[in-house]
């Protein structure tokens, strides 16, 4: 079994690198099934299994994937197939995303119903909504969603019920290829949403207002492929800007995009920690004491769910009573357990949890219970009185490069080891370290 060791009480200082946003890559990749004709060239690709398994996903449907060097290139010109098995949907819900860019190009798509996960049920009723309000005929059963068109989608007006950022990715791939115009209304603002725009627009397409709650996307009759450039990931920049601070460091976060992260921003800032804007990124200084602040989570532009067990490492570290309110997912505190365990004072009321700290916390073995939640244990571990040990990395891998790396190149004192690699013993793997 792999598990990340760390040992607290390191200031963590330096420079440390974005990668590509994950929840950015993913739906591009998926759209690209949309070309008929010519190669997609996706730069500022992040190696994370996630990418793996949407390439899987497209390759398992008909198209040429390569990934090297950071660069995704798709040709999904040929004939493609419409099935997207369970094998792929179970291990990443955003397999999903394939289902409009199919309907669309093919007329049918038939992709495994994703099941429940440990941060809440994640229904897809909104996005299967807006593709029967363009025509589609859905049928659920046997453990498959089958959607099918009779010619071509029909553009629509569609209200999304809640601003779903799957639900928002997938119709504005669909209305991409379909006839006439579809206006989506109380859709998602997130900065992946103005990506993916951007992206089917260089393929051809005519998408206006991606970014408000209101978007255009007047159908064509083709896409061919195109060259895009994925932004840097908002959710990793602002998780290593919760490690300066944790930490009371110093550290130039480099790619952060400071209108992408401004309710964060906000909120350490309440807490009183230093952020710089600097033209390389977003500096940030860790205060000598943390002032205890209250958070709720929103969809974009309010503060990201992603952020929220980061956030929860970082107060119980502050001084006073905080308060998180987690409004998106209805299961999202799966980590709460986990930081009791390293001594955190943390009681769940409802969807609410009120953290005392400054706490003593305490190294100790935890499990990742989802991927921010397995990033928010090590950033706890940074700052707690010996060891923590970190296991099911299998998600963090799913959304953090190199994690342990990039904090050890910062100055943690970390390690990732194989248990039963007996020739580094854990404890003595980080001791190493600081000699
Ligand atoms: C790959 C990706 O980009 N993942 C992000 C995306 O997930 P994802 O796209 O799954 O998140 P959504 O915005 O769709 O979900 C938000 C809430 O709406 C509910 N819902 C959603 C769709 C639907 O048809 N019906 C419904 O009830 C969900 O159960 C959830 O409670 O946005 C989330 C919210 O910012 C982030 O946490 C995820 O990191
Ligand atoms: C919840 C997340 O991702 P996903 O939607 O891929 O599970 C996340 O990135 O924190």
């Amino acid at each position: 079994m792999e598990k990340i060791i760390v040992r607290g009480g390191q200031k963590l200082n330096g420079t440390v690198k974005v990668e590509g946003a994950k929840n950015a890559v993913l739906p591009v990749i998926a759209a690209s099934l949309l070309a008929s004709e010519d190669k997609s060239i996706i730069c500022d690709v992040p190696t994370l299994s996630d990418v793996y398994t949407i390439n899987e996903v497209l390759r398992h449907l008909g198209a040429d994937v390569h990934f090297e060097n950071n660069q995704v290139i798709v040709d999904a010109s040929k004939e493609l197939s419409t099935e997207a098995p369970f094998e792929y949907v179970r291990k990443m819900r955003a397999s999903v995303l394939v289902m409009g860019p199919l309907l669309a190009r093919l007329g049918r798509a038939r992709v495994a119903l994703p099941g429940g996960c440990a941060i809440g049920s994640r229904p897809i009723d909104q996005h299967l909504k807006g593709f029967e309000a363009m025509g589609a005929v859905i049928k659920v059963g046997n453990g498959f969603i089958d959607a099918e068109v009779k010619g071509r989608l029909q553009g629509a007006k569609i209200y999304l019920d809640f601003p779903s950022v799957g639900a928002t990715e997938n119709i504005l791939m669909a209305a991409a290829l379909a006839d006439g115009t579809t206006t989506l209304e109380n859709c998602a603002k997130e900065p992946e949403i103005v990506d993916l725009a951007n992206y089917i627009n260089a393929m051809g397409g005519k998408i206006r207002g991606a970014g408000t709650g209101t978007i255009r996307i007047e159908g064509v009759k083709e896409l061919t492929g195109a060259k895009h450039n994925i932004i840097p990931d908002r959710i990793e920049a602002g998780t290593f800007m919760v490690a300066a601070a944790i930490t009371g460091g110093n550290v130039l976060v480099q790619g952060a995009v400071p209108e992408h992260l401004a309710s964060l921003v906000a909120k350490m800032e309440e807490m009183g920690v230093e952020i710089i804007e600097e033209a390389e990124g977003l500096r940030v200084i860790g205060p000598e004491e943390l002032k205890a602040v209250d958070i709720k989570t929103m969809p974009h532009p309010g503060f990201p769910t992603d952020m929220q067990s980061q956030m929860m490492a970082l107060l119980l570290q502050a001084k006073g009573t905080s308060m998180i309110t987690e409004t998106v997912f209805e299961n999202r505190f799966m980590h709460v357990e986990e930081f009791r365990r390293m001594n955190g004072e943390i009681k769940i009321e409802g969807r609410s949890v009120i953290i005392n700290g400054p706490g003593e916390l305490q190294g100790a073995e935890v499990a990742a219970t989802d991927l921010r939640a397995g990033a928010a244990l090590v950033l706890a571990g940074l700052v707690s009185d010996g060891y923590t040990r970190v296991t099911e990395l299998k998600h963090i891998d799913r959304g953090y490069v190199n994690f342990h790396g990039k904090l050890a190149g910062i100055g943690a004192s970390i390690e990732r080891i194989t248990e039963n690699d007996q020739t580094i013993p854990a404890a003595k793997a980080v001791s190493d370290l600081n000699a």
